[in-house]
């Protein structure tokens, strides 16, 4: 542009050329901002499923689902609550998940946008019922970075949520990890019966599903791929509960699949599965007679029906024991770990696979 204007030699011609100038710098700036943010867009990275199998590992979402525990308990989170986009006459859903997490090794801002459709799996040709995308922004512009996707991180994060909560509350207590009782045998039950025998070494596995053949089917297919006989199949819930140290329940039932009466003294029990609420495969007595922790207080509050009657029970967030500011429970009530599923575990995670990704240069 000054070159430009030296090549014209009289204050008449310069003047003239004022408005043009400003015009052409604006069509300018306009261009290359616009060229700079489409070649940001464009060369928006999409980092698929087979990828995120490939590279993450149950060691790496385990820890960064610890961190984000830590990380919300000590208010280096926002989190926002999820929305609920019910698709009407059906119990299909679009969740909406933002958060912003804190950390130099696991921190990111980012939205999952996840959906459940419980119809999925009967489909002629099965997909799964829950469904993700996670966006990964840029902390200092706001623009996109990567969509991860969020189907895998969202079947790991979620075992690995039970499996932090278990660590805390029940076996740094030094209590005895002999039998694991998951009813649900879907894509939950199938990775907490995996993902518990790989870090607590269980003796015995119990699977019941409320389709017996699945649960069935499940056993010995693990049996098979660990050459092993931990994995047992349970025709009935009752029988699958009673004696169990750690109970896992992965369902989408709406009517309670646990009772207060079948569980042991000092058993822990991870509650994953919701129906339209999170108040539903645990009775009310065992609410009553156990110790509550959630994931994050504040984003259950909404969405847990009959937290606020539990006031007596609720001891707090998982992350808070892990932060040692509230104890766990050394006595003998039940524990409950009721977790909601946390957008902040969603950054952490899909800033693990982001990173691991670029390291590995696939
Ligand atoms: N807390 C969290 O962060 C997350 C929670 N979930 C919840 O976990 C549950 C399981 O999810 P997925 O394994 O991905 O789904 P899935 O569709 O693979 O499995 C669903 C399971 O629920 C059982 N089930 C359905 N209706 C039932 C009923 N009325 N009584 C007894 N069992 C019933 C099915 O037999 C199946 O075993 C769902 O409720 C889902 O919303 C899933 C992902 C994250
Ligand atoms: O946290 C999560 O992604 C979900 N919670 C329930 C369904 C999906």
């Amino acid at each position: 542009m000054f070159i430009y204007q030296q090549l014209y030699k009289t204050e008449y011609q310069k003047q003239n050329l004022i408005i043009p100038q400003i015009l052409v710098l604006n069509v300018l700036t306009v261009y290359f901002t616009f060229n700079l943010v489409s070649t940001w867009q464009d060369k928006m990275l999409y980092i698929n499923e087979s990828n995120v199998k490939d590279i993450l590992t149950w060691e790496k979402t385990f820890e960064a689902v610890e961190v984000a525990m830590k990380r919300l308990s000590s208010g280096q989170t926002v989190q926002m609550p999820r929305t609920h986009t019910i698709i009407p006459g059906s119990d299909n859903v679009l969740l909406t998940m933002p958060g912003y997490l804190k950390d130099e090794k696991f921190g990111a801002l980012g939205c999952k946008l996840v959906t459940y459709f419980p119809g999925n799996p009967k489909r002629t040709e099965a997909l799964p019922s829950i469904n993700a995308n996670i966006m990964i922004l840029d902390e200092a512009t706001g623009i996109m970075k990567a969509v991860v996707a969020g189907t895998e991180i969202t079947t790991q994060r979620t075992s690995a949520a039970s499996a932090v909560a278990t660590k805390y509350l029940y076996v740094n207590q030094g209590k005895a990890c002999n039998i694991l009782a998951i009813l649900g045998t879907g894509i939950q039950g199938r990775i907490h019966a995996e993902m518990f025998r790989h870090f607590f070494h269980f003796q015995e596995i119990r699977l019941w599903n409320r389709t017996k053949e699945k649960a069935k089917s499940l056993a010995e297919e693990l049996n098979r791929k660990f050459d092993t006989n931990v994995f047992k199949y349970y025709e009935n819930n009752e029988s699958c509960v009673r004696g169990a140290d750690v109970i896992v329940t992965t369902t989408a039932s709406p009517v309670h699949i646990v009772h207060y009466a079948w569980v042991k003294p000092g058993a822990h029990i991870n509650a994953v599965g919701a129906s339209r609420n999170h108040f539903s495969e645990l009775d009310e007595q065992l609410y009553r007679n156990s110790d509550l922790y959630l994931d994050s207080v504040e984003t259950m509050k909404p969405e847990m029906a009959g937290l606020d009657m539990l006031t007596d029970s609720l001891r707090g967030e998982v992350g808070a024991v892990i932060n040692k500011m509230i104890p766990s429970s050394p006595n003998e009530r039940p524990t409950i770990f009721n977790g909601g599923g946390m957008a902040v575990e969603d950054c952490a995670v899909g800033r693990a696979v982001y990173d691991l990704y670029h390291e590995r240069k696939i």
